[in-house]
Parts: structure tokens; C-alpha cells; sequence
């Protein structure tokens, strides 16, 4: 009765707010045996990204092939490009046993909890708006008229934090890093008190 499956577990938040900093102190602590799902998008590559360690790059025409084909577990357009999660990792990971990590926007996440309601969400929020806007200038990756964009997707994303699991505030990365963690040991002992008393249960059932 146990689940050999691993946890999905689903970050989402708005852009800037400094998901892809804080998976990156998550990833680099020796605690953390997660792996983490590369997502696909059709947006330019920036300065320094690499194919296939920071996003698999594909063209418009490749991409909506991939959704024809049934190969996303979620995909939403942001700001004028696609973003998806390939579903063969995820799929073949959790079933080795091992947790997944997605880093996605909360349309995506969204689909996700359609499809897998069991999985573990957690919203990262700013402390304000404009400590996010701030952010997003210093990061140096987006022209003003795009930062405005991602600040009017922003004020949409932070009206649905509350059909999450947890909110996480990242006023300190190695703060919002400590609270992920927590958050997900947590739902493993949870998950595993749910199925102990699974067991227990069928056990009355079938003397
Ligand atoms: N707690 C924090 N305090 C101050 N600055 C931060 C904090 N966390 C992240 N940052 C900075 O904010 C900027 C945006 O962070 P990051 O790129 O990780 O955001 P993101 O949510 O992954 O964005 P996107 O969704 O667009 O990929 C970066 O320059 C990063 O160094
Ligand atoms: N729905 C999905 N959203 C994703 C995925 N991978 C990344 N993202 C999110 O898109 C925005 C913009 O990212 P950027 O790299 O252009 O700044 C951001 O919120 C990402 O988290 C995905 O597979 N699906």
C-alpha cells in the first residue's frame, strides 16, 4: 500500500519574484534529492542559458508539433512564448521513485493540479510589488515594456495564491529555501501517516 511513486512537487509565482534563484540554493544544498523537470520554451535564449540545463529552446512550429503529440503535462503562453513540461521525465522519474520539481507560471500550475491533485503546490510571493518590479529591472534580462507586462501578469498571478498549498514569502532566499524544504519533508511524513493508516484499515477489513 505504500506509494513507490515520487511527490510531484509544483513552485509557481510571479516572474521575477525569484523562483529560479531559490530552486537553485535548493538544488545546490546536500539535503535536497530531487529532481528537477527542464522545461521547453519557443523564448530567446538570454546571455548565458543553455540548452538543455536552464530550458530545452524549440521553435514555435517544433513546440506546437509537441502539443499535437500529446507531450506536455502542462504548457501555457506567457508573455508571447509557450512554456511546457515535457510529460516523459516527469512520468518516468516519479515512477523510479524519485520526487519531481516543477518551476512554472500559475496557468500551468493550474493544469497541473487538474491532472495530478495530489502534488505538493507552493506559491512564491514577493514582499511587494515593488520590491518585484525592482527586481526584474536589476535582473537586466527584460526590456521595460516586457518588465510591464510581466508586472500586469503578476497583480493576475498574486489574486490566485490562495488555491495553493502553502505561500512562501522569499524576502531572503536562504529563508524561502529552509521553508520549501520544511514544506516538502512535511508532506512526505504526512503521505506516509495517510498510508500507514491505509494499511491499517485494510487490514481490519480483510480479518
Ligand atoms: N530574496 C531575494 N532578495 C533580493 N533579490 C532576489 C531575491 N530572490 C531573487 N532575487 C533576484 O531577483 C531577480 C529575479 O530572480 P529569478 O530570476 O530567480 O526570478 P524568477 O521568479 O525565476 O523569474 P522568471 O519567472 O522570470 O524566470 C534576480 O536578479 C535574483 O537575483
Ligand atoms: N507553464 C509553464 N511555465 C513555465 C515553464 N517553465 C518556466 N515557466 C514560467 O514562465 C515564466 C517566464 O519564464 P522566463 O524564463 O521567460 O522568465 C516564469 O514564470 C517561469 O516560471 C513551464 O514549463 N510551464
Amino acid at each position: 500500500m505504500t506509494s513507490d511513486k515520487g511527490l510531484l512537487i509544483v513552485l509557481s509565482g510571479p516572474s521575477g519574484v525569484g523562483k529560479g534563484t531559490v530552486r537553485k540554493a535548493i538544488f545546490d544544498h546536500p539535503d535536497t534529492d530531487f529532481k528537477y523537470s527542464i522545461s521547453m520554451t519557443t523564448r530567446e535564449k538570454r546571455e548565458g542559458e543553455v540548452d538543455g540545463v536552464d530550458y530545452f529552446f524549440k521553435s514555435k512550429e517544433e513546440f506546437e508539433a509537441l502539443i499535437e503529440q500529446d507531450k506536455f503535462i502542462e504548457y501555457a503562453q506567457y508573455v508571447g512564448n509557450y512554456y511546457g513540461t515535457p510529460v516523459d521525465y516527469v512520468d518516468q522519474t516519479m515512477a523510479s521513485g524519485h520526487d519531481v520539481f516543477l518551476e512554472i507560471e500559475v496557468e500551468g500550475a493550474k493544469q497541473v493540479r487538474e491532472k495530478f491533485p495530489e502534488a505538493l503546490f507552493i506559491f512564491l510571493a514577493p514582499p511587494d510589488l515593488t520590491q518585484l518590479e525592482r527586481r526584474l529591472v536589476n535582473r537586466g534580462t527584460d526590456s521595460p515594456e516586457i518588465i510591464r507586462h510581466r508586472i500586469d501578469e503578476a497583480k493576475r498571478e498574486l489574486k490566485l495564491m490562495n488555491l495553493y498549498d502553502y505561500v512562501v514569502i522569499n524576502d531572503d532566499v536562504d529563508n524561502a529555501r529552509q521553508r520549501v524544504q520544511c514544506i516538502v519533508e512535511a508532506s512526505h511524513m504526512k503521505r506516509a501517516r495517510v498510508e500507514s493508516k491505509l494499511r491499517k484499515m485494510l487490514l481490519e477489513v480483510n480479518q
